[in-house]
């Protein structure tokens, strides 16, 4: 909805795009974030078994959206229509939500990964994202550890998340592959699609080997002290 001609097409969307009530209630919770301004996605799924592959909205060093909000507008949804979201908050197990009508969904935009299941009826939904003013510098590097570091020590560097993207997209990369898989027809452009998605679970399963964080237990990091927003 950042198109005006669009604004004037649907006033009523425009009008929701302009309120700023779950903005500021937002922003009661999380106020560290200093959420500053919004825009609304239309999405409509025709549900064709149409469906989104595993992903992050954005990230804290591509753009200012942090917090995503999804309206799903189906009423009759039924559980053999499908097109649930999967939220992964990993190393957490997955949580998977109906796209029941009038159910608000409100996660990170940089920090939960998620999916959406193939859909087989119609599917409507208004996504808002919310955004900060500054971006502010990128994250810092990633602090090595000394050989022998404490379970604590290791808990906290996997919170962190650019480590916590890297180990994600290891632990789940057979689930992610079949969610590339699942989303897209078969073509060339999915093969190398998926060729480069191998490559990069190569690349990341070194950088976790030089962190020390190649053994690691998932369960061990069911604790770490991870900020989702
Ligand atoms: O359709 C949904 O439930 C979520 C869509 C989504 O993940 C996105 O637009 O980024
Ligand atoms: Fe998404």
């Amino acid at each position: 909805m950042a198109d005006k001609a669009v604004q004037e097409a649907a006033p009523t969307i425009a009008a929701l795009q302009r309120d700023r009530t779950m903005l500021t209630m937002l922003s009661l919770f999380l106020p560290h974030l200093r959420l500053h301004s919004q825009l609304i996605k239309l999405q409509y799924n025709a549900g064709s078994s149409g469906c989104f592959p595993l992903h992050y909205d954005s990230d804290e060093s591509v753009d200012a959206r942090r917090v995503t909000a999804i309206l799903y507008l189906n009423p009759g949804w039924e559980p053999a229509h499908g097109g649930e979201l999967q939220l992964f908050p990993w190393p957490r197990p997955p949580v998977t939500i109906p796209p029941l009508d009038n159910r608000l969904v409100i996660f990170s935009t940089c920090r939960m990964l998620h999916r959406v299941l193939p859909s087989l009826a119609e599917r409507f939904c208004l996504t808002t994202w919310m955004s900060i003013m500054n971006p502010g510098p990128p994250p810092t590097p990633i602090q090595h550890l000394e050989a022998g570091s404490s379970d604590r020590s290791l808990e906290n560097l996997a919170a962190q998340p650019e480590v916590r993207r890297a180990l994600a997209k290891v632990h789940l990369k057979d689930s992610w592959a079949q969610s590339l898989i699942e989303s897209h027809a078969d073509s060339e452009a999915r093969t190398s699609m998926l060729a480069t998605f191998w490559r990069e679970v190569e690349l990341l399963q070194q950088k976790i080997k030089i962190l020390g964080l190649d053994g690691i237990e998932v369960s061990k990091l069911k604790h770490a002290p991870v900020q989702w927003f």
